[in-house]
Parts: C-alpha cells; structure tokens; sequence
C-alpha cells in the first residue's frame, strides 16, 4: 500500500567551466528522474534504471537513499517504509554531476515527502555537506548557471543568464573518473600566479556569460587551478583543448572533475566529431551530447 509518492527531475551539471575551480556550474537539459513512495511495508525497495543500473547499490549505502535518510533525520521524519526508484541519463563519474543529481534529486523528493518543512537554501547546505563542494548541487537545484561563494557555512549564490545561440557539446568518454581521485591529485597551495590566472579569466568568463561575448571564451575558460594536474588522468586533454580550438570552438573544459569535455561552440560547428576522433586516436571509445543549459533547477514532476 503506497501511502505518498513523490516524483522529481534532477538535471545534469557541468562545473568549473575552466577557471571557476568550486565556484561556476551550469545546468544542462539532460536528467535523472527519481520518484519516492512511502509504503506500509517496514522496507527499502531501490529499482535502478539506465546510466549505473548494473553499478549502483540497493541498499542505504546508495548515494539517492543517504540523502534521503539524511534529510529524514534532521527533520524527525519516520516513514514506515521506502520504495525508491532512479531512471538515470546522466553517466556516472564522468562529470556531469550525476552525485550532485543523486543528492539534490534525493534531498528534494524527500522534503516533498515530509510536507516541504526545510528551504531551497537549507537543502542546498545539506546537499554540499554530502556532495563535499558546492558548484555542481548548487546549479542542479536552482538550475541555470551559478556563481557559488563559500562563507563560512554559507553558500551564496548568483544565477546568471544562460548562454544562448551557443552550442554546448560534451565529449564523454567510455571510462569513469570518480571525483574523489580527481581532487586526490590536486595540490594544497598553488603559486599565487596561478591563483591570479584564474581571478581574472573566472572574472572574464562570468562577464563574457552576461554579455554573451563568446569570442572572450577562449581566454576566459583557461584555468591553471585544477587542469594541469588532471590532465595526466584524461588521456590527450591538451592536445583535445587546442584541437577544439582549431575546429572552431570558442572555449572548452574539463566538465567538473572529468573526464567529459565540455566545449562552447558556434551552432554549425562539429567540435564533438573532432574531440571523439581524439579520443579514439587514443583508443578511447567516446560519445558525443549535444546539450543546451537547463533555466530550472530540481523540481517536481508529480
Ligand atoms: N543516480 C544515482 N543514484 C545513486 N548514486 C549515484 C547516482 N549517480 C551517481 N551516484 C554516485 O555518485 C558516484 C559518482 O560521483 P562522482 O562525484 O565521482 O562523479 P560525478 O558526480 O558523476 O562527476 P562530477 O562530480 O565530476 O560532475 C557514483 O559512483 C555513485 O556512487
Ligand atoms: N569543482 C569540482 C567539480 C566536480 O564535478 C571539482 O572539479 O572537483
């Protein structure tokens, strides 16, 4: 016996878009859906469909049900029993923020489900509790682009217009990249001239974003924070970044920790063929989304 069912769309985000380390994040149209019952039963029923379904746990280790459980329990929340069940497009650990999407997607439906007693803001805490930073959770609940300021225990964010008459093209290639491992290879301090390459062009960017002036992409999504030392774990990606360049686009990323490639392109141009083609000069099978940002955030579908 279903007692409440709750449903919800999470979409996908691609972070950092090159120097905005832990700061920038997009939404993309591209979604996870998840939909939560409450049952009579004293049960927890997880059903799996699409990207991770041979992967991911059925148990309260899922990363959707640790959310959902974590919610529960700040709020006193006790239902009987649970019925949890994730239709997935976004691929695991390739850094579309398919985490960001268990965890806001969870956190929602689960709010939802106890009557909606905690903020968009209190989720949003909760959530980079458990996602570990903020970029990602923050563009997938308030969707659009954000600017995320950590202070403190706050988050603040900035949403931004999102860009239009610019084709987004993410490159994913057919080997995963937890974020865990691709934050372990990042230094603890970075030379401050490094630290001012990326002020300015993460400045350049948010700027070029407003006015859409798309030809400052090039120079605004280079970054020196986090890319020098990822790109040993993503086969080719400078040669990938210059080829992009070369096939006309006007800026291209590691989407968040990787290991997609995000690139921002005029509409006729074919920069994902010239990125796959990269990757499989180098062996690596990939595929090619043609994405367009996504204005709204996680929210509920029935
Ligand atoms: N739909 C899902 N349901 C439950 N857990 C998920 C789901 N999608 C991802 N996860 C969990 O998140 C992990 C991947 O998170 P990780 O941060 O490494 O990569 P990502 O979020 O896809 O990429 P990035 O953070 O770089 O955008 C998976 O191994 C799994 O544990
Ligand atoms: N800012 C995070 C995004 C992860 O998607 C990182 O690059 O580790």
């Amino acid at each position: 016996m279903v007692v409440k069912r709750i449903a919800v769309r999470v979409p996908a985000t691609t972070a950092n878009l090159g120097p905005g380390f832990d700061a920038l994040g997009m939404s993309l149209k591209l979604y996870n859906r998840i939909e939560l019952e409450e049952i009579e039963k004293e049960q927890l029923l997880v059903e799996v469909e699409g990207e991770g379904a041979a992967l991911l746990p059925r148990d309260d280790s899922n990363l959707a049900v640790r959310a959902i459980a974590s919610l529960f329990r700040r709020i006193g929340y006790r239902p009987a029993g649970l019925r949890l069940r994730l239709y997935n497009e976004i691929p695991l650990a390739s850094g579309l923020g398919s985490s960001a999407a268990a965890i806001a997607g969870g956190l929602v439906a689960a709010n939802a489900l106890a009557g909606n007693p905690l903020s968009r803001q209190e989720i949003l805490d909760q959530a980079v509790a458990l996602e570990g930073h903020p970029d990602n959770v923050a563009a997938a609940l308030l969707g659009g682009v954000v600017i995320v300021v950590q202070d403190g225990t706050f988050y603040s964010c900035t949403r931004l217009q999102v860009p239009r008459n610019v084709k987004i093209t993410a490159v994913v290639p057919d080997f995963r990249l937890s974020t865990k491992a691709a934050r372990e290879v990042l230094p603890e301090f970075v030379p401050l001239k490094d630290a001012v390459y990326n002020l300015g062009r993460a400045a350049l960017l948010v700027a070029a974003l407003r006015e859409g002036n798309w030809d400052l992409l090039g120079v605004a999504m280079q970054d020196r924070l986090h890319q020098p030392y990822r790109c040993r774990l993503v086969p080719g990606l400078n040669d990938i970044f210059a080829i992009a360049r070369k096939e006309g686009a006007y800026g291209a990323a590691l989407s968040g920790a990787g290991p997609t490639v995000i690139a921002f392109s005029p509409p006729e141009c074919e920069v994902g063929e010239a990125i796959r083609g990269a990757f499989l000069a180098r062996g690596i099978e990939a595929r090619v989304l043609n994405l367009e940002p996504e204005l709204e955030g996680t929210h509920l579908i029935c």
